[in-house]
């Protein structure tokens, strides 16, 4: 097959076409590494009051140049405005976090031993490859990026290709902050040529935000060379509605952990399991709420619901739902479609056969399992490949904690959706990948925690 040269991206809102741009081709990939590579050398022993100086200029640069970025993400991948705005906020939050924290997160570690001195010291590896997706340009990029570097790595992103305008638009945020040049690199490159840049000694290890299937195919290559991986993949999240759960409290809270970004979020609640002296009153309101989220232009301020990022995963959540209402699953709400767009959808008997039940639906389909107690609830929980994150609503909070050991799941989250914050650590067991990002995790992920000992 004939590989492709160029990328153009398309408006999933109007399927107007953005722009085009040229893969990169070898030479100027070598020059990008060999780049990151020289910039390592001296970025390594840069005084991390420096580094935390810079993150702060990215904080600024993405608050004066909010709206902007912000439009650049609802254009290229339809979410609404609204929701570009907020990530750029917490992306700002981000370098705050760690501009803040980075001095005490890679502090070396004393361990009293029989020698003089001895501690772990927190070195960094160089140059760094993240692979990342679209349902969060710019948040998915910085989550990865801002601790990768602050611990003194370089990094050379690999961006999704429907996202380009703002993979350049990142690189531009690092350059204008004052990073060194070669610490922050976009790669415009296809499948083939990730393979070889993997391969490439400079790459120390690669961090990828992304699909199952992404998942095992870089860790493969990756592992062929021995280099770490950070996998964050694909999720299936189970939300547990108990009999005793305050719907007055957190409904809004319910709605927004499924449709949020349209429902293209990798910790969305995806399977709803509801007690049965709870059920008839969740669904009506569930529905009578979600019957409110606005679809129109995602410019557009009381916009709530988007088109999904391209035509084909509409397609994919289609047939997903075809299959389920075949297997017996009933359309309770929703479920038209309009090229790009998804209506909205809530399906009720689904049951742990379904593909709504056993896969990842990224878009805005809400399955919903009635069980008659809490113990059959928890048994559905687990009853998934993935492992990003559980959420309980009850009022019965000691109760909810006693399952913290039996969640099998990255995360837990009692009377809360699962969100991601600066703060904790986030990340997937099973398929939905390993390692941790942000926090102390995060920030030491990509470092060498090398043993000094003093005699
Ligand atoms: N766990 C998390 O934190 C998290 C966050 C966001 C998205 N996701 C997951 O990402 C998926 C949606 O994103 P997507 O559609 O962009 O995923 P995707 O796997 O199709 O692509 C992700 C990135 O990997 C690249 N890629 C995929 N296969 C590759 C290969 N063989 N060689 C080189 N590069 C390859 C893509 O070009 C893109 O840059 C969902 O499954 C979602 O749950 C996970
Ligand atoms: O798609 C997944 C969302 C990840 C996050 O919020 O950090």
């Amino acid at each position: 097959m004939k590989m492709a040269t160029h990328i153009t991206t398309t408006n999933p809102y109007n399927n107007t076409s953005l722009e085009t741009y040229t893969y990169y081709s070898s030479e100027a990939i070598d020059n990008i590494l060999n780049s990151a590579n020289n910039t390592f050398k001296t970025w390594k022993k840069a005084s991390l009051s420096k580094k935390t100086e810079l993150l702060k200029h990215v904080a600024d640069n993405l608050s004066k140049n909010k709206e902007k970025y912000s439009k650049l993400m609802t254009l290229e991948m339809g979410k609404p405005i609204t929701e570009s705005i907020a990530e750029i906020e917490k992306c700002m939050y981000l370098c705050d976090f760690y501009a803040e924290n980075a001095a005490i997160l890679l502090s070396d570690e004393i361990i009293e031993t029989d020698a003089k001195e001895s501690f772990i010291s927190y070195d960094p590896l160089g140059c760094i490859l993240g692979i990342m997706p679209w349902n969060f340009p710019f948040w998915q990029a910085f989550r990865f990026a801002i601790p990768t570097l602050t611990a003194g790595n370089t990094v050379v992103m690999k961006h999704a290709s429907n996202v380009t305008g703002c993979a350049l638009a990142i690189q531009q945020v690092f350059e204008d902050a004052g990073y060194p040049k070669g610490c922050f690199s976009t790669l415009i490159a296809n499948h083939n040529t990730v393979e070889t840049i993997i391969e490439n000694d400079i790459i120390k290890a690669v961090s990828l935000t992304g699909s199952e299937k992404a998942g095992r195919e870089i860790a493969k290559i990756a592992g062929a060379q021995l280099k770490p991986t950070l996998l964050e993949l694909g999720g299936n999240n189970a939300c547990v509605i108990l009999n005793d759960a305050n719907l007055d409290a957190h409904l809004s809270t319910i709605v927004k952990a499924r449709m949020q970004n349209t429902g293209q979020s990798c910790i969305a609640a995806k399977r709803f399991i509801v007690e049965a002296g709870i059920y008839n009153e969740f669904l009506n309101k569930f529905t009578e709420a979600v019957a409110t989220l606005n679809f129109g232009d995602p410019l557009l301020e009381d916009t709530k619901i988007g088109t999904l990022a391209r035509e084909d995963l509409a397609d994919t959540l289609e047939e997903q739902i075809k299959a389920s209402v075949t297997k017996g699953a009933k359309v309770h709400y929703g479920n038209t479609r309009n090229k790009a767009y998804y209506q909205p959808t809530i399906l009720t008997n689904v049951t742990q056969d379904m593909p709504v039940f056993t896969e990842e639906t990224f878009g805005p389909v809400a399955a919903i399992i009635k069980v008659s107690n809490k113990e059959e609830a928890y048994k559905l929980v687990s009853n998934t490949k993935f492992g990003l994150g559980t959420m309980i609503f009850t009022e019965a909070v000691e109760d909810a904690r006693q399952q913290i050991i039996n969640i099998e799941d990255g995360a837990f989250f009692i009377n809360d959706m699962v969100k991601s914050d600066p703060r904790l650590p986030f990340g997937g067991t099973k398929n939905s990948g390993y390692g941790r990002e942000l926090s102390r995790e995060g920030i030491l992920a990509f470092t060498n925690k090398k043993t000094v000992y003093v005699k």
